[in-house]
């Protein structure tokens, strides 16, 4: 089976080189082995003999453009290389490299680009470190309005590797070539439209020095959870697969429950029933087939309906209503040892009063899934929470605060657990976008969660279901169809 796919920050990455050298690997070695993978890239992209041009920054990165330019121009490429500071001004590796450069350099400013069949971007890397001015952003913004295709060292110079955000101006690069790990930045919004294809060259960073990084965050694919997802056994019982409850909304706010809990009995949870407010049960009832229904009268009844023990896992939520009574609703769940799933109006009701969620808050598995308006009301007065630049950093933060998983959503929708794994999910699709989208999705996860997957696998495996399942349909896609694209989407899981 193949391994979850790790991406490591530039700091990260820097104590994976580290490990390297450590071992006794020369840097310039890493230098020399990325250099040649741009340059094997450059070739994939151009007629034999075309003209190049690379621009080179003033660190490692550069190191790395100078090295393919010294390759290409070996193999007969008419290579030229223009330089963001001064020949001598190079350090460390870089300057090794730069020495071994056999012709004239030009200042970026300087450099032609229009001949050129291929712009070799290694002005900034996982160095870049403030937003990005005067002849750097000139140069950015000339490559940009060359049309022709650029391609990328290591990241697209202006995108954070950590974040994803552009730092004032960045190169839209047709390809990016990375080194030993994708960074967070070739995933998250905006970094991700920035790259182009993205393909990561071995320079000889071992799998243990990628260990050594520390890093925690990965790609959110199926090999992060696929061997949790569970198949029924022959003697399988409903009630082992797990009986899920959703809260209903009022009598004009009934279909989000019913959307959660259809995709909770899609997604293999043995039994799955509504719990509806009194007035709501007759159009409940008129829309319910294989889902079972119970009259639910606010906290006190939620609280009666739990004394079913086989209930195991809870959305609330979805069309609930931003009120008193649907914090109480949640305090009711949240005292419940069962698993629990918190959306949309259950959240918003906190609107600044995360710490009533806080410490203690729940010792059963838990997920949150806000998106990013109801993250920013939720954590109103907790600038530690929401303020890292990173969403990833920040889904963590909210994570290790409640002591829940956070998934939050977006077209770059992150999973963080509160012992500091994370997740970028990567398969999404614009037709997301839908109403009633969220709450398939928190139905997914109960429904998982009630067969027994811990909240991060869940809650992972469910962001990438949705997806999935989203992107198969396309264009017209509505809510009501997602649960019923479950079963595909599952069965190419399991192979069955
Ligand atoms: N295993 C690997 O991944 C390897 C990566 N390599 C390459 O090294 C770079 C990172 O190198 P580093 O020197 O740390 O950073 P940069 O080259 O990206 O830039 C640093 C340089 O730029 C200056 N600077 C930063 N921000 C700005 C700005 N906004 N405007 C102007 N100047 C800026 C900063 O002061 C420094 O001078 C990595 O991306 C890989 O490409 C190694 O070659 C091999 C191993
Ligand atoms: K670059």
């Amino acid at each position: 089976m193949n391994a979850p796919e790790l991406l490591l920050t530039p700091r990260e990455m820097r104590k994976a080189d580290a490990s390297v050298i450590r071992s006794g690997t020369p840097g310039v070695t890493l230098m020399q082995n990325a250099g040649a993978a741009v340059a094997d890239a450059a070739r994939e992209m151009v007629s034999p003999g075309a003209r190049i041009v690379v621009l080179a920054g003033p660190g490692q990165n550069g190191g790395d453009g100078i090295v393919a330019a010294t390759r290409l121009r070996e193999q007969g490429y008419r290579v030229s290389l223009g330089l963001l500071g001064k020949r001598e001004a190079f350090s460390g590796d870089a300057a090794l490299v730069a020495r071994e450069w056999p012709s004239d350099v030009v200042a970026v400013d300087g450099a032609n680009l229009a001949p050129a069949e291929l712009v070799i971007d290694a002005l900034f890397g996982g160095g870049l470190s403030r937003e990005i001015e005067g002849a750097a952003r000139a140069a950015i913004d000339r490559i940009n309005m060359s049309g022709g295709p650029v391609l990328a060292v290591d990241l697209p110079s202006g995108i954070d590797g950590e974040t994803g955000a552009v730092r004032g101006i960045a190169v839209r690069a047709a390809r990016t070539v990375t080194f030993a790990a994708r960074k967070p930045g070739h995933y998250l919004l905006p970094g991700r439209t920035f790259c182009g294809d993205v393909t990561v060259a071995d320079i000889g960073v071992g799998s243990s020095d990628l260990q050594a990084s520390g890093g925690r965050t990965y790609v959110n694919a199926p090999a992060l959870w696929r061997e949790a997802i569970p198949r029924p056994g022959p003697s399988s019982h409903k009630y082992e697969r797990g009986h899920v409850l959703v809260a209903s909304g009022g009598a004009t706010r009934t279909g989000a429950a019913r959307l959660a809990a259809r995709a909770a009995l899609r997604i293999g949870a043995g039994v799955v029933t509504v719990a509806s407010p009194p007035e709501a049960l007759g159009v409940n009832a008129a829309q319910l087939t294989a889902i079972m229904l119970r009259g639910c009268d606010g906290p006190e009844g939620l609280h009666a309906i739990l004394a079913d023990e086989r209930l195991n896992a809870l959305v609330v939520g979805p069309a609930l209503g931003v009120t008193a009574v649907t914090r109480a609703m949640v305090a009711v769940a949240a005292q419940a040892r069962r698993r629990l799933v918190l959306d949309a109006d259950a959240l918003t009701s906190f609107e600044g009063l995360a710490s009533e969620l806080h410490q203690g808050f729940r010792s059963a598995p838990t997920v949150i899934t806000p998106h990013d308006g109801e993250f920013t009301r939720l954590f109103k007065g907790h600038p530690d929470i929401l303020d890292p630049s990173s969403k990833v950093e920040r889904a963590r933060r909210a994570a290790a605060y409640l002591s829940a998983v956070a998934v939050l959503k977006g077209a770059d929708t992150v999973i963080a657990a509160p012992d500091g794994r994370a997740a970028i999910n990567a398969n999404g699709t614009p037709y997301l976008g839908t109403a009633g989208s969220g709450d398939v999705l928190c139905g997914i996860i109960a429904g998982l969660m009630a067969q027994h997957l811990p909240a991060f696998e869940a809650a992972a495996a469910a962001v990438w279901i949705h997806a999935e399942a989203g992107a198969a349909f396309g264009a017209g896609l509505i809510s009501e169809d997602l649960p019923e694209l479950i079963p595909e989407v599952l069965q190419g899981l399991l192979g069955a």
